[in-house]
């Protein structure tokens, strides 16, 4: 996210790439992208065919919501991200771009991505954005200066995309397989975080950030962490077949994927390094892409 090697100079484009967190919000769009599909194919006797100007409305408005969101943050930890060498080259902090720019850009995409939802797609999905806008700005943003449990507060607004997808495909939001695909999200950021935590603790530390690797040199606690968590992330599949959202693909093939993040997990627990809790970091990312295409071709319809 934040621009560690000066190989080329900072640019306005790779600027704006960094205040909007354009690398992380890609896969958000993914996970939004995944819900939407979901969603269609649960209405539409699961057919793969779609409605694709609101699906690109849909990800236009999610995109800007979060793009603004990411700026809101960035405004909010100038001084702590100055203080960490992962973010120190960030625009604002860097000092390339002054306080009041970023706030103008971050009110334009997030006031612009929650209209263009509420006009062009439904009330839903707008609301929905900015509940994760909220969340993220105003509760895990302040949080990570008092109390560990930001992760799981950070996990909130991280999962709503998906949800934004499927209530803009016409899906209920209050569908037990709406709150599934917030699971699938929420669950996946604690390893994909809890890796990266633990290989920037000693920043996290120095800025003044109170998170859960702090102090965990040997990184035994944030092992027994994302463990559980993958469990957690391996049972989804049973889970999801149990209660006849999908069929024996994603049982089986999430399942398995879920138990090789327990394993990459384990091994860091036993390696404690760095290379280990990198490799775990990798798979998380991996695992996103592979999960929600197998659970794509998994899902059952209304109708099924
Ligand atoms: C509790 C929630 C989350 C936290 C605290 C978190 C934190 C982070 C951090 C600190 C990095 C930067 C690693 C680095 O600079 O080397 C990162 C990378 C990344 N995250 Fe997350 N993340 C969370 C949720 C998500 C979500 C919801 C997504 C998308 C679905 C996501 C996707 C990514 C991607 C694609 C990267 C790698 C790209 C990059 O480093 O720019 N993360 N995450
Ligand atoms: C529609 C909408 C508003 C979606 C929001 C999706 C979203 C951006 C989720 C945030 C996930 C998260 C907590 C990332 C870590 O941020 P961090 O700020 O701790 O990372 P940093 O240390 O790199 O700044």
């Amino acid at each position: 996210m934040g621009r560690k090697k000066k190989n080329k100079p900072p640019t306005l484009r790779s600027d704006l790439a960094i205040l909007t967190k354009l690398n992380l919000n890609t896969f958000v769009v993914l996970t939004n992208f995944f819900g939407f599909l979901l969603g269609s194919r649960y209405l539409h006797d699961g057919d793969w065919i779609f409605d694709g100007w609101l699906l690109f409305h849909t990800i236009l408005g999610t995109a800007c919501t979060a793009f603004g969101s990411a700026a809101f943050n960035q405004l909010m930890e100038i001084e702590e991200d100055a203080r960490m060498e992962r973010t120190a080259d960030r625009p604002l902090p860097a000092r390339r771009m002054i306080p009041v720019n970023a706030f103008g850009i971050g009110w334009a995409l997030a006031a612009f991505g929650i209209i263009h939802l509420a006009i062009k797609v439904n009330p839903s999905s707008a609301y929905l954005a900015a509940a994760a806008l909220g969340t993220y700005v105003f509760l895990y943003t302040p949080l990570k200066r008092t109390s560990s449990t930001n992760t799981l507060m950070g996990g909130i607004p991280g999962a709503i995309p998906p949800m934004i997808g499927w209530a803009a495909a016409g899906g209920n939001v209050f569908d037990e397989r709406s709150w599934f695909l917030f699971a699938v999200l929420f669950l996946w950021q604690m390893p994909h975080f809890i890796a990266i935590n633990w290989l920037c603790r000693e920043e996290y530390e120095d800025a003044g950030y109170v998170m859960w690797a702090n102090g965990d040199v040997s990184g035994k606690f944030s092992s027994r962490l994302s463990v559980l968590f993958s469990w957690a992330i391996a049972a989804l599949g049973p889970f999801a077949y149990l209660r006849g959202y999908c069929d024996l693909t994603f049982a089986i093939g999430g399942t398995l994927a879920g138990i090789y993040m327990v394993i990459l997990a384990m091994k860091f627990g036993k390696a404690g390094d760095r290379p280990a809790a990198r490799k775990l970091f990798l798979y998380t990312l991996l695992y996103l892409p592979i999960g929600l295409t197998l659970l794509a071709v998994s899902w059952n319809s209304l109708t099924q």
